[in-house]
């Protein structure tokens, strides 16, 4: 049989068959199958009986396998038994249409070629890891002698469940669906159900993280946010943070999970789908390196952040729309229509450590700001140029291709909004300004949210206290947001595609904002743009895109909402810098050889 399928492995592209077979197939009614195995896919052809027409061959592609075991059945005969367990899309029906989902599908195929039984579990045997090398990442090609010996040990997972995430299915889609993929993978695990806040945060501080292979949380994004604060609060939190943690969407955001589906080179996907999809790919088990962000607070409280830290219309919505949580994912898409029909803006500075290529900056510099500190700046008359003004537009455009040199210039000029609020946009009810230079939001409550808990974690060099105006290396600007975001994901929820150019371990923090003046219509066309990840294409002068290594926002407007990985924090200052590669995420891709401690 001939194979055209062309697979890429060690650097050159080869159309390789790993392994070639004829089996017959359990429960069996006299089929025969001829199976051939590549780096990338299962073929099985039927030979028996024979198919009319053309030949028709199923091709299972090992993306969509969970796993392969060899079987002990009972029979008068000699044969042995290997089954593949495949999760492949289906359409399925839905109030509303079709939505999309993965279904299970066992085949098992009966080892016969011989009269001994020991021969034929051999084969077996080496069929069921050589599929398993292939979805484990472990390098194998035509000449590989295969053995059980190339497999890493077994899988043993902590899973962290909390029923009350995003619709409060976790259980019931653990019971239906997780355990019986993860199972069908050969991975052993412990389940926990968190009892409450902060629980994870705590079960995590005290575990004897050398029992585990990962934790993977089956929740939202929040309770990760704990899990990675909670090992590093932990005294040994330098192995702590490098145990590998996953994440299997039961919240209502999903944005790491959206990351994750996203590098795992699966179609967008939202609800179940993500689900399934995510789950394939811990089967998988590849794990990569993930930066973190540390964010320090006006209380001066620190935590490791692992998405975004978000101000104004994001934020906003993300809380005001907790009370719509019943309605999953949809809850956004009400909080958002709910926050245009009462658009605000917010006055506030944002200072920012640009991202620097080798000795280049990646973005475009602005350099007079460079000496622009807080003090300096609150001395200048306030400066009435935009952003656009100052080709920002151009520098987005320039920075949204990933790894590509940019050209460095030195306009020489601090950017800054215009100093009063777009009236398009004022609406002098819902907002209120304060300019007083450097005096902090009249209702900040930076002590309510003081933490007591001791933080590990390594030192922020790029830092300095927030009562200290900002190093000389920092850009500053001014001015009425719509909003400030600052993002290290490609995901901010599973369909907001809003960095498409990241990676894990980049190391960059993506600094946005969306200044005042924008419409309504417009702010609509961005989001809906940012589904399908073409915001950049839209070119909008009141959006703006900047990587960063570190940045600092304090608000200047008095009432607001701050958030850290879409949980709120103490409003008033707030700064970041990001750490490279910090911990471990199990992606399903092999960056990282997963370790068996
Ligand atoms: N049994 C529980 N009852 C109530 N709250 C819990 C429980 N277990 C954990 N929590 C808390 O629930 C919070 C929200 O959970 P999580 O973020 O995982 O879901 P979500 O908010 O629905 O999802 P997302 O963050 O993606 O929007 C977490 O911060 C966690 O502290």
């Amino acid at each position: 049989m001939s194979v055209k399928l062309s697979t890429y492995r060690e650097g050159r592209w080869a159309v390789e068959t790993l392994l070639h077979g004829e089996f017959g197939a359990y429960p069996s009614k006299g089929e025969r199958y001829a199976l051939s195995l590549t780096c990338t896919a299962l073929h099985i052809q039927r030979l028996v009986p024979k198919p009319e027409g053309e030949d028709q061959r199923t091709v299972v592609a090992l993306r969509e396998v969970a796993g392969c075991q060899t079987l002990s059945i009972a029979s008068d005969t000699p044969a042995a038994y290997f089954s593949i367990y495949a999760y492949p899309r289906k359409k399925r029906k839905v109030a509303m249409g079709s939505s999309r989902t993965r279904q299970r599908l066992v085949r098992t195929f009966q080892v016969d070629g011989t009269v001994d039984y020991a021969q034929n579990q051999a084969v077996a045997e080496r069929w069921a890891v050589a599929i398993k090398c292939l979805l484990l990442g472990v390098p194998i090609g035509s000449e590989t002698e295969i053995s059980p010996g190339l497999l890493p040990g077994p899988r043993r997972l902590l899973l962290l469940v909390n029923p009350q995430g995003g619709r409060g299915l976790a259980l019931q889609h653990c019971h239906a669906h997780i355990l019986p993929m993860i199972s069908d993978a050969g991975i052993s695990f412990n389940l926990i159900q968190t009892e409450r806040q902060n629980h994870a945060r705590e079960l995590v501080q005290s575990l004897s993280l050398d029992e585990w292979n990962g934790i993977v949380i089956i929740s939202g994004d929040g309770l990760l946010y704990e899990v990675i604060n909670g090992l590093i609060e932990r005294p040994d939190w330098k192995e702590a943070i490098r145990k590998p943690i996953g994440i299997l969407p039961c919240g209502s955001g999903n944005a790491l999970a959206g990351a994750i589906n996203f590098s795992g080179g699966f179609e967008q996907a939202l609800a179940l789908e993500l689900l399934l999809n995510c789950t394939l790919l811990l089967c998988h088990g590849g794990v990569e390196p993930m930066d973190l962000a540390s964010i320090t607070t006006c209380s001066g409280t620190r935590s490791f952040s692992f998405l975004s830290v978000a101000w104004g219309f994001i934020s906003d919505v993300d809380i005001e729309s907790e009370k719509y949580r019943h309605m999953g994912s949809a809850r956004f898409t009400l909080g958002t229509a709910v926050r245009l029909a009462s658009l605000r803006t917010y006055r506030g500075r944002l200072s920012y450590l640009p991202a620097t290529d080798g000795h280049r900056p990646i973005s475009r510099s602005i350099t007079l700001a460079a000496n622009g500190s807080l003090t300096n700046i609150q001395q200048h008359a306030p400066l009435h140029r935009t952003i656009s003004d100052m080709g920002l537009c151009e520098e987005r455009n320039v920075v949204t291709k990933r790894n590509s040199p940019t050209s460095v210039t030195d306009t020489g000029e601090l950017p800054s909004f215009e100093a009063s609020p777009s009236p398009a946009l004022l609406d002098s009810d819902s907002f209120t300004f304060d300019t007083a230079p450097g005096a902090p939001p009249s209702d900040t409550r930076c002590t309510e949210f003081a933490n007591t808990r001791q933080m590990y974690g390594p030192p922020d060099d790029l830092l300095v206290p927030l009562d200290e105006p900002v190093p000389q290396d920092w850009v500053t600007l001014e001015g009425d947001f719509v909003l400030v975001l600052a993002v290290y994901q490609t995901h901010l929820g599973a369909d907001l595609f809003v960095a498409p150019f990241t990676s894990f371990g980049e190391g960059l923090i993506h600094l946005f904002f969306v200044k005042a003046g924008i419409s309504r219509a417009a702010l609509i066309r961005l989001f809906l743009a940012m589904e399908r990840g073409s915001h950049f294409e839209l070119e909008y002068p009141h959006f703006t895109h900047l990587p960063v290594r570190a940045f600092r926002l304090e608000p200047l407007t008095h009432k607001g909402i701050l958030t850290v990985d879409g949980e709120r924090v103490e409003y008033g200052p707030i700064q970041g810098q990001i750490h490279r590669r910090m911990c471990n995420l199990i992606t399903g891709t092999q960056k990282v050889k997963v370790s068996n401690s």
